[in-house]
């Protein structure tokens, strides 16, 4: 069953980013396409507002540099400042709105669509929220993400029930499998993820990397090698700006 035009969203920290970010947007696309399940027209990389305040969580203005020299080769997933422009920690739900309501007033044409990177700096005051399953030609944005985060949900007072039955019954969300994690199990025992189990897609990554920002910080402090586990322009960039501790002699 066809679900129309779908945006992907991630969100994080992004605090470095590395390949296994970018790669679960091509996994995903893949899956989509190959079950009919929707036509994939844009990728969005959302990184977290600083004031999230997460050990390790850099300046957003240095994780969006490192986002954007990671998505160089990319034609269709791009960064949104937006939640790090607003005054405080955005909700995700919130954000998911923002994105789907700018797309969907400033887009209305056929795909391949994308949008210039100013679209989604407009400010929030400026959007209609009337488009929201209005046009069936509409946008919509999924969630994308890793199975780690899809088990967050479950964090006592972590997310709010309201903007999980949004995310779900509005949006839907499409989870990468993770090492170590069961995804299907963990949507059977939850009774708001089984009721919404349709918006759910579920991406089973065969070719397993379980490389993670935590891995990527670690190697960087101890000026070990990281490459080919992230983008060597975003290595250079975290030593060059002495970023996670690391030193900006060390060419490896
Ligand atoms: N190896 C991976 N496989 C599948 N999804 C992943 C992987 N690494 C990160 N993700 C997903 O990417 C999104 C952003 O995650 P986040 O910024 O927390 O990355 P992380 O590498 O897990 O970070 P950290 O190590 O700092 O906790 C989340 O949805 C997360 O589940
Ligand atoms: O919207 C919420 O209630 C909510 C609750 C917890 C986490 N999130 C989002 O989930 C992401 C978690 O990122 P991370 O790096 O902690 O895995 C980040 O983008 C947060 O804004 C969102």
């Amino acid at each position: 069953m066809s679900q129309g035009k779908i945006v992907l969203m991630a969100c994080g920290s992004f605090s470095p980013p590395t390949y296994m970010h970018l790669r679960m947007f091509e996994i995903a696309k893949d899956y989509i396409h190959s079950l009919g399940l929707g036509v994939i027209v844009g990728g969005i990389v959302s990184p977290v507002h600083d004031a999230y305040g997460k050990k390790d969580l850099v300046a957003a203005n240095h994780r969006i540099a490192m986002i954007r020299l990671a998505l160089r080769s990319s034609s269709w997933i791009k960064v949104s400042e937006w939640e790090t422009q607003q005054s405080g920690w955005t909700r995700t739900r919130a954000s998911m709105q923002y994105h789907q309501n700018t797309i969907n007033t400033a887009n209305n044409t056929d795909p391949p669509i994308w949008l210039p990177d100013d679209i989604l700096n407009v400010k929030i005051e400026d959007q209609n929220s009337n488009h929201i399953n209005g046009n069936s030609e509409d946008v919509t944005v999924k969630l994308l993400c890793g199975a780690d985060l899809l088990e967050s949900f479950a964090t006592p007072g972590l997310w709010s029930d309201d903007d999980l039955e949004a995310i779900l019954g509005r949006h839907g969300i499409v989870v990468v499998s993770r090492a170590g994690s069961d995804p299907g199990r963990f949507i059977y025992e939850s009774d708001m993820l089984y009721k919404y189990r349709k918006n759910v897609i579920l991406v089973t990554n065969y070719i397993v990397n379980e490389v993670s920002s935590t891995v990527l910080r670690r190697l960087l402090r101890r000026n070990e090698s990281a490459k080919y586990l992230t983008d060597d322009n975003v290595i250079s960039y975290v030593r060059q700006n002495q970023l996670y501790g690391s030193k900006a002699n060390v060419t490896k």
